[in-house]
């Protein structure tokens, strides 16, 4: 039988209300679980704060090494004369290893641990960096990229699950959120080296791709000393060591209700998942566990659909349309996009425990769709009013971008680009010549193939037109990010830590991670493709309907799950995935709804038992 939506909400919270009195019965001893401890006070927070800031440097490299690339590859092509192909190869065999290496990562968690996880993904990473710093030629190149995107990916998957297991729970989406904040603080740095480093033509590249090493020397030596997860060492039958590092982390002596927490729900969700045959397996054949998976790897891929990387890489071109016409400008204002995306991220470690995870990436989704269209109608305002060529020029090399009519086909074709004289705003004089293959800066022949930029002297705009509307691309850049970034550029990171019981964390978030990392590559391979084929609003208007898809996904699965014990939060999951957005909880008054003979009861956490 068919049950309706409501229906599913009142078992569903009939449920979670069944998680929580167990959750009450033990309230009184663990007020320092779910607020601020009582005695010893936040003083004894340092050491939670000082794990999550020595793992978030996982975070810092992942960002570092994904955002570098662009400005390394700016030198590299012209000193070791790179090819299209190649310089595609640099840039997402990282990525397509990270996609590998966070699948792979979710056994490795599950079998050697956290920490042993983040000790082997900063080791992979200084041995990418000292590799890429000293490569010989473009295949040791490839070598280095391929080994820092296995360490992305191990870290991408593992520091998230790490941080929320030895966080308490009123801090937890906070200290994850600063994994996020790392991120983008990584790719912040990357745009910074690469601005500073690009003066140095020769060798430069060694600089931005080698400094890497520093963050990933001191990660792995912090984690030397620094303790593995209680949840992972009691799950693995080593209860003492849990116990010791439980107290330590917690800064006190006397952890035995959080312990007993933790033990009791291992036990319980043993008995209830069983114990046998590939993890996989048995996250899919138990629904909370399938759900689950369903939200959390749903929302790592809309975040990749909303086309954050996208837009970060196409930032430059953008502000060039905007009249920045200077590459070494358009180079440091990219770096404003970066410092944009971490000041914006900074916002939501802010809002995550104000408004609560749910909330936010719905905030964040619906003005990400918003901006989108903003972005498109500027693309679309700027292709409509795309300057004529008025000058078809002859030449030998005969090609395909003389016959062009107007700027937009000719900017759309990656082999030319547009050669043009200006006058206030009024193009003049305008043609489509070929690009020139070693750089992009200049036409392959004519009166563009030099400088360029001289006042009066012809101008060359590749990639894109010259347009009066572009101030429209410009704002809708920027609420982009503002709206982005505290969102749905943390929480898919933070909900994924949260939401798998222990026996399913490390390969659920696995398996997130690597839809994320496999968004990525799709979306960032297919870009020019998809703009070529439906031009530049079109693909920006694509992504707009992906993320109001998102929002609807968000609305309809994300329940919310702030100020929860990690061991309670699979009850959210135990009702159909169509929640209707009911589980939200506001501040850490969870209301819950029981439905008794075709009414609606509702009762609170903070009320008498209800049988
Ligand atoms: O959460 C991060 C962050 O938003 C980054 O800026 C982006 O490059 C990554 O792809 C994403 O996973």
């Amino acid at each position: 039988m068919k049950r309706s939506c409501h229906d599913e909400y009142s078992l569903k919270h009939m449920s979670s209300f069944m998680g929580s009195r167990r959750q009450r019965k033990m309230d009184d001893g663990e007020r320092s679980l779910i607020g601020p401890p009582a005695s010893g006070g936040d003083a004894s927070m340092w050491f939670v704060y000082v794990l999550a800031a020595f793992s978030a440097l996982g975070g810092l490299l992942f960002g570092y090494d994904t955002g570098v690339v662009s400005g390394a590859m700016l030198l590299l092509k012209k000193e070791m004369n790179l090819s299209a192909l190649w310089q595609e190869l640099l840039v997402s065999s990282t990525v397509g290893a990270a996609a590998i290496s966070a699948l792979i990562g979710g056994f490795l968690n599950g079998w050697l641990g956290r920490r042993i996880c983040i000790l082997v993904s900063s080791f992979i990473f200084s041995i990418g960096g000292v590799i890429l710093s000293v490569a010989p030629d473009k295949v040791v190149l490839l070598v280095g990229r391929i080994t820092v995107g296995l360490g992305i990916g191990i870290a991408s998957m593992t520091v998230p699950v790490y941080i929320a297991e030895v966080s308490p729970p009123h801090l937890r989406g906070q200290l994850v959120t600063i994994n996020c904040l790392f991120i983008t603080g990584g790719q912040f740095i990357a745009s910074v080296v690469d601005g500073a480093f690009s003066y140095l033509s020769h060798d430069g590249w060694r600089y931005m791709l080698g400094l890497s090493v520093l963050p990933a020397f001191l990660q792995f030596v912090g984690f030397i000393f620094l303790p593995e997860s209680p949840r992972w060492l009691l799950q693995n039958g080593r209860s003492q060591e849990a116990y010791q590092v439980l107290g330590r982390i917690r800064g006190r002596q006397n952890v035995e209700e959080e312990y007993d927490a933790i033990r009791a729900n291992i036990e319980e969700e043993e008995k209830e998942a069983g114990s046998g045959g590939l993890v996989i397996l048995r996250i899919l054949s138990h629904g909370p566990t399938r759900r689950a998976l369903i939200v959390g790897c749903g929302l790592q891929m809309f975040q990749q659909l909303s086309g954050i990387n996208t837009v970060m890489y196409y930032s430059a071109t953008i502000l060039q349309m905007a009249g920045v016409r200077d590459d070494k400008q358009a180079i440091w204002l990219a770096a404003a996009t970066s410092a944009s995306n971490f000041v914006f991220t900074l916002v939501g470690v802010w809002l995550v425990e104000r408004v609560g995870r749910r909330r936010l990436t719905l905030g964040s989704l619906l003005g990400t769709g918003l901006s989108l269209a903003l972005l498109a109608v500027g693309f679309l305002l700027t292709a409509l009013n795309s300057p004529p060529i008025t000058f078809h020029p002859v030449h030998s090399q005969n090609s395909t971008c003389t016959q062009y009519r107007s700027c937009e086909p000719c900017m759309l074709n990656p082999d030319c680009g547009f050669c043009y004289r200006e006058n206030g705003t009024q193009v003049f004089d305008s043609s489509c010549i070929p690009v020139n293959q070693a750089s992009t800066d200049h036409a392959a022949w004519g009166r563009c193939s030099n400088q360029t930029g001289v006042p009066s002297g012809p101008m060359w705009a590749y990639n894109y037109c010259p347009t009066s509307y572009s101030w429209i691309v410009l704002v809708g850049l920027i609420f982009y990010l503002a709206f982005f970034a505290p969102g749905m550029g943390p929480m898919p990171w933070t909900v994924n830590s949260e939401i798998y019981p222990l026996w399913a964390r490390s390969t659920g978030n696995a398996c997130s991670a690597g839809v994320n990392w496999i968004f990525n590559v799709l979306v960032s391979l297919t870009f020019l493709h998809v703009a070529q084929f439906l031009t530049y609003y079109g693909a920006f208007f694509l992504y707009t309907g992906l993320v109001f898809l998102g929002l609807l996904f968000v609305l309809g699965c994300l329940p919310e799950t702030q100020g929860l014990q990690l061991e309670d939060i699979e009850s959210l999951f135990a009702g159909q995935l169509c929640s209707c957005g009911g589980s939200s909880s506001s501040g850490n008054r969870h209301v819950h709804y029981i439905r008794v003979k075709g009414s609606n009861l509702t009762s609170d956490s903070d009320s008498s038992e209800v049988e």
